[in-house]
């Protein structure tokens, strides 16, 4: 027999040449021999070489360090073996054939992987690029936090996730609204324009932040958001202590957030998370409490804390407004309306506070008449000019507030009990200070800091005995009226610390007496009082002495300790 004859019989027994022949990868195998009995197209194309050229031949000869002469000796395969031919990089699997325990042949089947090894440098370089910029996310004091088109968070960075008091592992994956209710950079996927220092609460604070879409292929996959400045309050009132540029917010109006809203007491936390909350929506609010209690101040906050920030707030005081002016006051008027009108008309407090907030101070002093035209204004949303003929479309958002006893009110005819339960929506009743007397502490702090910076002198807090007075104090006058005994203590203080002398008159006589006016509350408050000052005297007596204290006052050493930390007693 022949050596063609014989390379032939030899295919002719093994099927699956056939197969090897139509498999794109190069696939070439040898006889025990090393003669070349299988040389596919793949190889053909590979070595510039035809199957008629190197069939039957020894393959050492034909083409050397392929490798299989070495694993028809050894028997061991080679797996994943690379080499280089021309530019292309390849990758090699050599095994030997066994046949009844002995070794008849090798079979060698190569992959070119130039493009997969391209591909395999970049994802290094990428890799090393996205950890530089991973640290540089990581180090940076502006928060980012990205999203997909879907609105699902796919990154965070530190200082975004401390921003919202959160730790990133329970941010990313998360939806945005519900990390951040009133997100707008959802809103960027539908219409895929950059928005630049927008004014955005985050939590209580006030935060300059840019959006960009992201895109790809032209198309919108998703968001990121950079918090450019975290608390623009912080800064603004730094740049007034400095004397430095007036800033502008570009926030008409509006100029209090919760943050500045002093109070971490139980109400006042609950009244703060109701604001979040209510802030969001477009309901109409009402906010009750005595004069001095805060209402303007959370007036602000749910106009800021609402998605009609950047637009106008604007207050009217209807009982500060003449019966007769408050119509044209709150809807304007048209030309020639009446006798003195302003040429051209007037535009009036709704349209004024179009795209924004209303705040209707004193509501409960509003004559019967108007409450009739706020009714409709509430019902149809929209408003006419005095002396005009057409109706104009408003959006505005209501808050009114009083310090009177609206549902008396209605009982005694003055108030209309269809514009309550309109106005009524929501309603923030916020305590008075008597009532919350854990957070007289910090108001003292934030007023003394407030006319510090007013007076320009240093005053570093005021003495125990006055904190005293304050807490034995019915403070009928509210906040307002802290503010006004601080400002009143700054005129006489001469050096750093207020004490007693600086006090008006009817306080100082108030705590001689431990006497206060009899409401409903005064007795807890009264005693607090008397136990605060006996704690006191227990521990000048014995120079702070602790167990002789509580010796003293005949109570253990821990009821001692936990009366200190209740009364924050700095012993
Ligand atoms: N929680 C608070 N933190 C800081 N300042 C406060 C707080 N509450 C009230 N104030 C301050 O007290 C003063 C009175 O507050 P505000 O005008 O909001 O009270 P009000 O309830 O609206 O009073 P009125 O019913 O008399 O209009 C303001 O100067 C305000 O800044």
């Amino acid at each position: 027999m022949t050596l063609q004859n014989s390379f032939n019989k030899h295919i002719a027994e093994q099927d699956d040449s056939y197969i090897f022949g139509s498999i794109a990868n190069p696939v070439i195998a040898v006889d025990h021999r090393g003669r070349i009995t299988i040389f596919n197209h793949g190889c053909e194309k590979l070595f510039g070489l035809t199957y008629d050229q190197v069939s039957g031949k020894l393959v050492s000869e034909i083409i050397p360090y392929t490798g299989l002469i070495k694993v028809l000796k050894t028997g061991k395969a080679h797996i994943g073996r690379k080499f280089v031919l021309g530019n292309a990089l390849y990758v090699a699997n050599r095994t030997p054939i066994i046949r009844n325990g002995s070794i008849v042949g090798a079979i060698g089947v190569i992959q070119e992987i130039t493009e997969l090894h391209h591909m395999a440098e970049e994802l290094k370089q990428v890799t090393r690029q996205k950890k530089v910029l991973e640290s540089i996310f990581k180090n940076t004091n502006e928060g980012y936090i990205s999203i997909n088109s879907e609105g699902y968070i796919n990154f965070v960075n530190n200082a975004m996730a401390e921003l919202l008091s959160l730790s990133p592992m329970d941010i990313l994956g998360k939806h945005i609204t519900e990390i951040v209710p009133e997100s707008k950079t959802y809103l960027i996927q539908f219409n895929g324009r950059s928005e630049q220092n927008q004014i955005t609460y985050i939590g209580d604070k006030k935060a300059l932040v840019s959006r960009y879409p992201v895109i790809e292929n032209g198309k919108v996959e998703g968001a990121v958001s950079k918090v450019v400045y975290q608390d623009l309050d912080k800064l603004a009132s730094m740049l007034t202590k400095n004397k430095q540029v007036k800033t502008n917010t570009n926030m008409p109006g509006a100029h209090y957030s919760l943050s500045q809203i002093i109070g971490n007491g139980k109400s006042i936390t609950k009244l703060k998370d109701i604001v979040r909350r209510v802030a969001r929506g477009p309901s109409t609010v009402l906010i009750t409490g005595e004069s001095g209690t805060g209402k303007e101040l959370f007036a602000h906050a749910v106009h800021s804390h609402s998605p009609r920030s950047n637009g106008p707030f604007i207050k009217v005081n209807c009982a500060a407004v003449p019966e007769n002016l408050l119509e044209s006051e709150l809807f304007g008027y048209q030309d020639g309306a009446f006798t003195g009108a302003k040429k051209g008309g007037q535009i009036g407090k709704f349209e004024l506070a179009n795209g924004g907030t209303i705040f209707l101070d004193e509501i409960g002093d509003m004559p019967l008449a108007m409450q009739a035209k706020i009714l409709r204004v509430l019902q149809e949303k929209e408003i006419e000019r005095l002396g005009g003929h057409n109706t104009k479309k408003v959006n505005v958002r209501i808050i009114a507030a009083t310090n009177r006893d609206l549902t008396e009110m209605i009982d005694s005819g003055k108030f209309r009990q269809d514009l309550y339960y309109r106005l009524n929506v929501v309603n923030l009743n916020i305590p008075p200070l008597r009532e919350r007397k854990e957070d007289i502490g910090n108001l003292v702090k934030h007023f003394i800091e407030k006319f510090n910076q007013a007076f320009n002198i240093q005053v570093t807090g005021c003495s125990e005995e006055v904190l005293n007075i304050f807490m034995g104090y019915h403070w009928p006058g509210n906040v307002r009226e802290m503010e006004n005994i601080i400002e009143r203590a700054f005129n006489l203080v001469d050096g750093q610390v207020i004490e007693p002398e600086h006090l008006p008159h009817y306080l100082l006589k108030q705590k001689e007496t431990f006497r206060q006016p009899l409401t409903e509350k005064a007795l807890p408050a009264l005693l607090e009082n008397v136990e605060r000052e006996a704690l006191l005297e227990a521990l000048e007596k014995t120079g702070g002495n602790k167990l002789q204290a509580a010796k003293l006052l005949g109570i253990s050493r821990a009821w001692l300790y936990k009366k200190i930390k209740q009364y924050q007693i700095d012993h």
